[in-house]
Order: structure tokens, then sequence, then C-alpha cells
């Protein structure tokens, strides 16, 4: 019983830090409250064109994807200024390859939203 309660206490733990990390994402980075604000957009817009259920799911996990993997870059680029603040071609390349982990994801963002939405509206 005492196991059972910590592991629930250190679960609630977990998800009190989790919280905190996404509430640094969304009030600090400024890519973050970018997708966060298209991906609200793209809400009202679901609802303004009528997306089946299939369609909302896809949308929904397309949207939190961008803002997950933008929040996973941002950590990347935390962890390579905290361990090496000074410029160095080693830490320019992760950055890179960071970033271009959530340029693919975005330009497939895009294709999904494209076919969603272009034949509703033309
Ligand atoms: N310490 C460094 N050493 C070498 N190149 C770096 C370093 N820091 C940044 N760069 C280069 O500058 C680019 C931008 O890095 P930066 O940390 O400013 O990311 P950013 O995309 O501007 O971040 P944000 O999403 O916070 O705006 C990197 O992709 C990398 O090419």
């Amino acid at each position: 019983m005492e196991n059972k309660e910590s592991f629930l206490v250190n679960r609630l733990r977990s998800i009190k830090y989790a919280f905190k990390g996404a509430w640094i994402l969304v009030t600090t980075e400024a890519s973050i409250k970018v997708q966060v604000f298209i991906g609200i957009i793209m809400t009202g817009l679901g609802f303004v064109v009528g997306l089946s259920r299939t369609e909302w799911i896809i949308q929904c996990l397309t949207i939190g994807l961008v803002i997950a993997i933008e929040g996973i870059n941002t950590a990347v680029e935390e962890i390579a200024d905290f361990i090496h603040p000074d410029k160095h071609t080693k830490i320019g390349l992760i950055k890179d390859i960071s970033a271009g982990a959530v340029f693919i994801f975005a330009v497939t963002a895009i294709i999904v939203g494209i076919l969603i939405y272009f034949p509703k509206i033309f």
C-alpha cells in the first residue's frame, strides 16, 4: 500500500512538473506561442468548415505534434546552450538538426492542412 501511494504521489509530482514545463513553453517561447496561435485559428476554422470526426482527430494530432516537437527543439537548444555557451560548430550542427526535425513536421502539417481544407474551400 505504501509503495502504491508513493507511486501515485510520484506520478502526480511528474504531472505537476510537466504542467510547469508546458506553462514555461507557452508563456516564454515565441515559436511555441506562434504554433499555439495557429492551432487556435485552425480549430476555429475546423468549426467553420465542419470537420468530420476523423478530420478532427488528424488535425488535433497534427497541432499537438507540431507544438510538442517545437518544445523538444527548445529543450535541445537549452541543453546545447547549457553544455556549451560559446560558439561551436558541433553545437551549431546539433541546433540545425533539431530545427530541421521541426521543419520536416511543419511541412507535413501544411500538407495535412491542404489535404483537409482544399476540397472543402475550393
Ligand atoms: N553556440 C552556437 N554555436 C554555433 N552555432 C550556433 C550556436 N548557437 C546557435 N547557432 C546557430 O544559429 C542557429 C540559431 O540558433 P538559436 O539558438 O538562436 O536558435 P533559434 O532558431 O533562433 O531559436 P528560437 O527557436 O529560440 O528562436 C542554429 O541553428 C545554429 O546554426
